[in-house]
C-alpha cells in the first residue's frame, strides 16, 4: 500500500464512497489538512475568480481603497507582524458586487453539503457537520502577495477559526508559498497547489466541536505562507450556524465567533 502523503490529493468521488477512510484520517491527524481533486468545481469559475482578483489588485490604490472590503498591503497584523499581502474580504451579502466571486461561490455552496457529508461519514461524526451548517455562513477572501525579497514568512503561522477553510491557490507548477505544520510540532511542509485541486484546512471551530461532542481529537491546521514569488489565493471560510450550542453553560458558536473575531480574524 502507498504511504499516505499530503501531496497526493484525495479523489472526492472515492471519499464519498467511503474508499478513503485511511488517507483522510491519517492526513487530518497529521496536518489538519488534505487536498481534494475531482470535486466538480469548474475551472471556468475558478479561473474567472483568479482573473477578477488580478484585475482588482492591479487597480490604483485610491480605487482599491474605496472598496470597504479592501485590506491594504501590510494592513493586517498577526501577532504584531504586518503581513505583506493585500486582500478583499467579501461577506456573503456583498457577493452581488463581485460577479465572478459570486459565480465561484454558487459552485462552492452546492459542493459544500457533499463535502461535509463525506467528511462526517468518513470520520464518523455525529451529528453530521452538514446539520450544523444549514445557514450557509461563509466568508470569502481574495489574497494577493506581491513579489518580495528576503521575508521568510509572508503570512505568519496561524490557525483559522472557521469550521473548515477551502483554499484555492493558483497552480504555478510548484509550491508557491503555502506550508502546513506536521502535528504535533512545527515542522512545516510545503503544499503544492496541484492542477485544480482544493486544499482543505481544519479550522479551530471543528476542533472545538470535536471536544464538545467527544469525537476523537481533530487538530486544527497550523499554516503559513512563505516564499517570495507573486501569489494569488482564494480562501473560502465555512462557518457553523451561530446558534449551535458548544458548552453545557449554553455558550454558542456565535458567542465564540464574536470572541475570536474581536481578537483577530484568525485564532493564533
Ligand atoms: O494565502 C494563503 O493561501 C493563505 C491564506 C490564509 O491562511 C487565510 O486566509 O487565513
Ligand atoms: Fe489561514
Amino acid at each position: 500500500m502507498q504511504p499516505v502523503s499530503l501531496s497526493q490529493a484525495i479523489d472526492f468521488a472515492r471519499l464519498c464512497q467511503g474508499l478513503e477512510v485511511l488517507s483522510l484520517n491519517t492526513l487530518v491527524k497529521q496536518y489538519g489538512a488534505f487536498k481534494i481533486t475531482n470535486h466538480g468545481i469548474s475551472s471556468r469559475a475558478r479561473n474567472g475568480c483568479f482573473a477578477y482578483s488580478k484585475s482588482a489588485f492591479e487597480r490604483p490604490n485610491n480605487l482599491k481603497s474605496a472598496d470597504p472590503a479592501f485590506s491594504p498591503l501590510k494592513g493586517e497584523t498577526v501577532r504584531g507582524t504586518a503581513i505583506p499581502k493585500e486582500s478583499l474580504n467579501i461577506a456573503k451579502d456583498k457577493l452581488g458586487n463581485y460577479p465572478p466571486v459570486q459565480t465561484l461561490h454558487k459552485e462552492l455552496k452546492d459542493f459544500t453539503p457533499r463535502l461535509l457529508e463525506g467528511l462526517s461519514q468518513t470520520l464518523r461524526l455525529e451529528p453530521s457537520l452538514n446539520s450544523l451548517c444549514t445557514n450557509g455562513e461563509v466568508e470569502i477572501a481574495l489574497h494577493h502577495y506581491p513579489n518580495i525579497t528576503a521575508v521568510p514568512e509572508r503570512n505568519p503561522e496561524h490557525r483559522d477559526w472557521s469550521l473548515l477553510t477551502l483554499l484555492l491557490h493558483e497552480d504555478t507548477g510548484i509550491s508557491n508559498g503555502l506550508e502546513v505544520a506536521e502535528l504535533p510540532g512545527r515542522k512545516f511542509t510545503p503544499v503544492d497547489p496541484g492542477n485544480g485541486e482544493i486544499t482543505v484546512l481544519v479550522g479551530s471551530m471543528l476542533r472545538r466541536l470535536a471536544k464538545y461532542y467527544c469525537w476523537e481529537d481533530i487538530p486544527s491546521c497550523v499554516h503559513r505562507v512563505s516564499g517570495t514569488g507573486e501569489r494569488y489565493s482564494i480562501a473560502y471560510f465555512l462557518h457553523i450556524n451561530d446558534s449551535t450550542r458548544l458548552a453545557e453553560d449554553g455558550t454558542t458558536a456565535g458567542d465564540i465567533r464574536r470572541m475570536w473575531e474581536t481578537q483577530s480574524k484568525v485564532k493564533n
